[in-house]
């Protein structure tokens, strides 16, 4: 009998309006299990940095229901949640606030009442194995876009956990800082969800293929041999 891992994320008809009254994801539903490397693929306003966002509980869908370890989203799993999922936005700009890089990667870890000296140790530990330690005392503001994105992830990455939602991680990075995440992403064990546009990292990162098309809808949903049926790689507009 084959054993099927949990359900970590699930999402069930969701769809999500912007105010302005633009519809950004329709009727999506998928069953994520624990461990599975998943890629959102699809073109440029497709829905995939909102689908980050409902699917990590950050926002929540204006119809249809999505359930994190089994359960919605709410004020009272909060914290849970935070302590146990990652999120790297799109622009690192959105996210970066504090005044140096190590008060940055403190800063959840402090949220979630971790002693302070446990915390810094951490930082350093992370930084070191990922290659930012020298710039712990600079301001964020200061970094290149590559170094904001590299200390984006290791925020995300400080409290190791179960789920890591990624929005465009490579966009706009150099080839050897793209080798540095793609490395990075390689090692994770648990369960993955990295938003992307571009092609070439994706067989490097995932075992399963979300394709959402121009019109918002999932044209496939599968394994890795998605990326050879050019035709209907076109016709959702990724190539
Ligand atoms: N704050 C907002 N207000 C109104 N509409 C928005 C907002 N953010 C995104 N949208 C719209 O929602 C749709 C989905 O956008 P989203 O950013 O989720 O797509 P995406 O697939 O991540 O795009 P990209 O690859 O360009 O990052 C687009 O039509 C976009 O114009």
């Amino acid at each position: 009998m084959v054993h099927l891992r949990e359900v970590v994320v699930s999402a069930e008809n969701v769809s999500y309006e912007y105010p302005d009254g633009t519809l950004a994801v329709k009727d999506f539903s998928a069953e994520i299990r624990d461990g599975e490397r998943i890629v959102l693929l699809g073109p440029n306003g497709c829905g995939k940095s909102t689908l980050i966002m409902l699917l990590s509980g950050l926002v929540k869908p204006k119809t249809g229901k999505i359930r994190i370890f089994g359960v919605e989203p709410n004020r009272n799993n909060a914290e849970f949640l935070r302590r146990n999922i990652g999120v790297v936005f799109q622009n690192p700009d959105d996210f970066l606030f504090n005044p140096t890089v190590l008060e940055e990667l403190l800063y959840t870890p402090s949220q979630l009442n971790i002693p302070y000296d446990e915390a810094v140790e951490l930082a350093r530990t992370h930084a070191r194995k990922f290659g930012i330690d020298y710039l712990l005392e600079k301001p964020p503001f200061r970094l290149s876009g590559g170094e904001k994105k590299k200390v984006s992830i290791v925020c995300a990455l400080m409290l190791d956990p179960k789920i890591l939602f990624l929005d465009e991680p490579t966009a706009n990075v150099d080839g050897k800082t793209r080798r540095k995440i793609v490395e990075i992403l390689q090692k994770r064990n648990s369960t993955l969800i990295v938003a992307t546009h571009e092609l070439d990292i994706v067989p490097k990162i995932a075992d399963r293929i979300i394709l959402i098309g121009m019109d918002k809808k999932v044209k496939a949903d599968g394994s890795l041999e998605i990326l050879e049926d050019h035709g209907l790689l076109e016709s959702a507009g990724v190539i």
